[in-house]
């Protein structure tokens, strides 16, 4: 082994970004979401970069594998999970999806992760996505070093160019307790979330979309669907409540939306509640909340409860389990499209080599960085007819700006605590004190 290759150590540093008050079914958006940038130093004097979510359960399992990985190559990206494993402490992989591991949250499907929607929450998954964000890092610093990009270490780019959907979503104007502003105005009907779809259109050329549901009466929200219908004639159009309603009036509004939808995205929790829908309507559904991890997969798949998955690298443990599940996802005849978080632009470098790769990934993936107005890399992202080239550069293709993220790391540290778990709820309190996160089904 090349010493150069071994690493010298890992830079870990957590940062608050700010975040528009977008609304779902939990709440709205914190003022400032929290991010971890992984910075993976080689004996060679190459920095690879990776992110990840940033809340501090993720930053305590981040620790110590950031302690454990020096001396070890950065080829040796399939032996973070079971290092992971050892160093970070919880149950092994095969529990994932089983043990709720923290926090309480049921694993049975019907519990909502307040902080991101993002399915269970075991100690599992956490830690896979704690893996994906030292993954990146270690991918970008070989590449570097190799001087091949991201997208030739996963066996080739299969595309030029990945497609985006624009990711609308009902908002207020501002912060209820302050916060960064912007010129978006608020979108709370029909008229609004048009008129978010066409600033999306004409800054970025998206051409299919995806309204954030489960924060309306279902009524409004079939409203807003063909209200952009009729704006964007024969565009994809999806909705996604986060699993907010019961089976009933899932199959109410597949009903109201039939022809007019690529997909219905998590109608409702769980798989038993999916495969309902599934099977009384022909919309097709989508998850990034009951297939979140490789246990989840068999039961779903055999209920037939989802017709596409939405990947997501952080959880599902980097962009090598993202090829992983594209290839499952394809023994099945399951589609495959790609989830987002609040991200910055090495989250969505990553996203972008690795769906590069995958030659069926039929659909426009989802992207929050059009809401994101900071960034931590010198250039930011450019979307062309709703696409962002796949670049060749070596490694992800992007440079930190360290006077920037230096500038985020002060905020975090300057924040007395209360912003630094995502908490969608308690934003939410700032401008109604009485509201708790709704139990699914809300409607
Ligand atoms: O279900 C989804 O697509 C998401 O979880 C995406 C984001 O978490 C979104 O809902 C949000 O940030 O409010
Ligand atoms: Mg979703």
């Amino acid at each position: 082994m090349d010493t150069a290759l071994l690493i010298d150590h890992v830079r870990l540093t957590p940062i608050l970004i700010a975040d528009p008050p977008l609304l779902n079914t939990q709440g709205v958006h914190q003022p400032y979401t929290p991010r971890l940038i992984v910075e993976v130093v080689t004996r060679g004097g190459v920095t690879g970069v990776g992110e990840t979510y940033g809340d501090s359960a993720y930053l305590e399992l981040a620790r110590p594998l950031a302690e454990a990985l020096p001396g070890r190559p950065v080829t040796d990206v399939n032996g973070l999970f079971a290092l992971a494993e050892q160093v970070c402490g919880g149950p092994p992989a095969p529990g994932d999806g089983v043990d709720t591991g923290l926090d309480g949250v049921d694993a049975g499907g019907d519990g909502v992760d307040a902080g991101g929607l993002r399915g269970v929450r075991t100690a599992a998954k956490l830690r896979l996505s704690v893996v994906s964000g030292f993954e990146v890092a270690c991918l970008d610093a070989l590449g570097k070093s190799l001087g091949l990009p991201v997208h030739a270490l996963l066996g080739g780019k299969v595309r030029d160019a990945v497609d985006y959907s624009a990711y609308l979503f009902y908002r207020w104007e501002a912060h209820p307790g302050g916060g960064e502003r912007d010129d978006w105005g608020a979108a709370l009907d029909p008229a609004g979330v048009v008129a978010q779809a066409r600033r999306l259109v004409a800054e970025h050329g998206f051409r299919s979309f995806k309204l954030k549901g489960g924060v309306f009466e279902p009524d409004r929200e079939i409203a807003a669907v063909h209200a952009l219908a009729e704006a964007f004639p024969g565009r994809p159009l999806r909705l996604d409540p986060n699993g907010a309603w019961s089976v009933e009036t899932s199959l109410y509004v597949a009903e109201r939306l039939a022809g007019v939808l690529e997909y219905l995205e998590d109608p409702a929790s769980g798989v038993e509640r999916m495969a309902e829908v599934a099977a009384g309507s022909d919309v097709p559904l989508a998850t990034n909340m009951c297939v979140t991890t490789f246990p989840e997969i068999a039961p779903a798949f055999a209920r037939g409860a989802v017709q596409v998955v939405l990947s997501d690298h952080h959880y599902w443990g980097g962009l090598h389990r993202t090829r992983e599940l594209a290839a499952v996802c394809r023994a099945f005849g399951v589609g495959l499209s790609m989830h987002s978080n609040t991200h910055l632009g090495v989250s969505l470098a990553a996203m972008t080599h690795v769906a590069a790769t995958v030659p069926d990934l039929d659909h426009a993936c989802d992207s929050h960085y059009p809401w994101q107005t900071e960034d931590v890399i010198t250039t930011r992202h450019v979307f062309r007819d709703g696409r962002i080239a796949v670049t060749d550069t070596p490694g992800l293709g992007v440079e930190l700006d360290q006077d920037r993220l230096a500038a985020l790391h002060r905020r975090w540290l300057d924040d007395d605590g209360t912003l630094r778990d995502r908490d969608d709820a308690a934003a939410m309190r700032k401008a109604d004190p009485a509201w708790v996160a709704p139990a699914a089904p809300r409607w």
